[in-house]
């Protein structure tokens, strides 16, 4: 597997190269989170709020699905009146109970961690909210338990239908009133996804294009990604997600200023010495820092320093700021940007961003 740039600017290429048609797929965002708003809307998540506030939201979800979760959160925010909390295992913490609301995502509907979160929340009488494909055993258990679901019309792997699987739980966290997040908002953030897809299209050449460029930058690099706030980490900790499952490629994601304990002294290791790609920029760490507007004063200068630090030291840096008045808006562009990078960082290699052949192998011999 090479890289080779020019494959970029290559549309017989990156058309035949992506099969499964993952530049497609991210270029349907905007429409993802409009229809994620309709369904949402049409499932009636509003009646949630009858039964007032829980006291705390545990979302369960794996991989795509439990991104859901932390967008949440993130949105919800450092005020939020209860604790927004995402499981990616078996197992409901032991605190959960009656007074809690439980939502399982999962785009497939038979994730086996995330039915047996689900069928523990319905036996501790949790209040359960169901997110994923039509007729699924997710359904299933949710309409057993005269559960809230949310039908959506997935397309095909769950990372390509993240805001079908997102907007339903801000939707339901706006009815519960923990979050302001209208029909104005999500048509924002649709037009923040819309505008990325436009810049970032295939058609549209490196040079100019800010999804091939950061692959170009992400390419022959074992990449650190930074976020500068909550919303701008769960961009981050989805870009590692995405080079894992689109471009097979290893990544490091952390939040500042967490990583500023132990991530940065990569720095003085050999990684930031040598290049054990063999290419010609000498090192092998990248930094990526995904900025955001809301930092702490003090992030901001922990930020300032270590970028200056990594300068210093000759490790590569790229830093992108999130745009956007709302952290729903500066996540999505951010994650957007991240989906295109990650699926051209696929193609430079030759790799398909579709298929996930080694989760696929596993999950096969763990079920037999
Ligand atoms: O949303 P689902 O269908 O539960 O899948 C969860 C995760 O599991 C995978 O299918 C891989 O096992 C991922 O593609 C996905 O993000």
């Amino acid at each position: 597997m090479t890289w080779e740039p020019e494959r970029l600017d290559d549309q017989r290429h990156l058309s035949e190269g992506d099969p499964g048609g993952m530049l497609p797929a991210v270029a349907a965002s905007a429409a993802h989170v409009r229809t994620g708003y309709r369904a949402a809307i049409e499932a009636r998540v509003d009646r949630l709020a009858a039964q007032g506030r829980p006291r705390a939201i545990v979302v369960a979800g794996m991989g795509a699905s439990g991104i859901a979760g932390d967008i949440l959160a993130a949105v919800a925010g450092n005020g939020a009146p209860l604790p927004i909390v995402t499981v990616r295992s078996y197992q409901l913490p032991g605190w959960v109970g009656a007074t809690d609301l439980v939502i399982a995502v999962s785009g497939a509907g038979d994730t086996e961690e995330t039915l047996a979160v689900a069928t523990q929340a319905v036996r501790r009488g949790c209040t359960l909210l169901g997110v994923g494909a039509p007729g699924s055993p997710l359904e299933a258990i949710a309409t057993q338990a005269s559960a809230v679901y949310v039908p959506v019309p997935v397309t095909g792997a769950s990372r390509a239908d993240l805001w079908l699987l997102t907007v339903p739980l801000i939707v339901a966290a706006a009815a519960l009133r923990l979050v302001p997040a209208d029909a104005d908002l999500f048509e924002r953030v649709a037009k923040s996804l819309e505008d990325m897809a436009n810049r970032c299209r295939p058609s549209s050449e490196s040079f100019i294009n800010p999804g091939k460029a950061l692959a170009a930058d992400l390419a022959e690099t074992v990449p650190m990604i930074w976020g500068s706030s909550p919303s701008a980490a769960v961009a981050a900790y989805r870009l590692a997600c995405q080079l894992h499952t689109n471009a097979k490629y290893p990544a490091m994601w952390g939040e500042l200023p967490e990583v500023g304990h132990h991530q940065m002294e990569a720095f003085d290791g050999p990684m930031a010495e040598r290049d054990i790609f063999a290419d010609t920029s000498g090192r092998t760490l990248r930094l990526v820092v995904l900025r955001d507007v809301e930092e702490h004063p003090q992030v901001t200068r922990r930020r300032e320093a270590s970028l200056r630090l990594a300068r210093e030291r000759d490790v590569p840096v790229t830093e992108l700021l999130a745009e956007g008045t709302h952290p729903l808006e500066r996540m999505a562009g951010l994650i957007g940007l991240g989906d295109y990078a990650s699926t051209y960082l696929a193609l430079g290699y030759a790799i398909d961003p579709t298929p996930v052949s080694a989760i696929t192998e596993v999950k096969a011999r763990i079920s037999q």
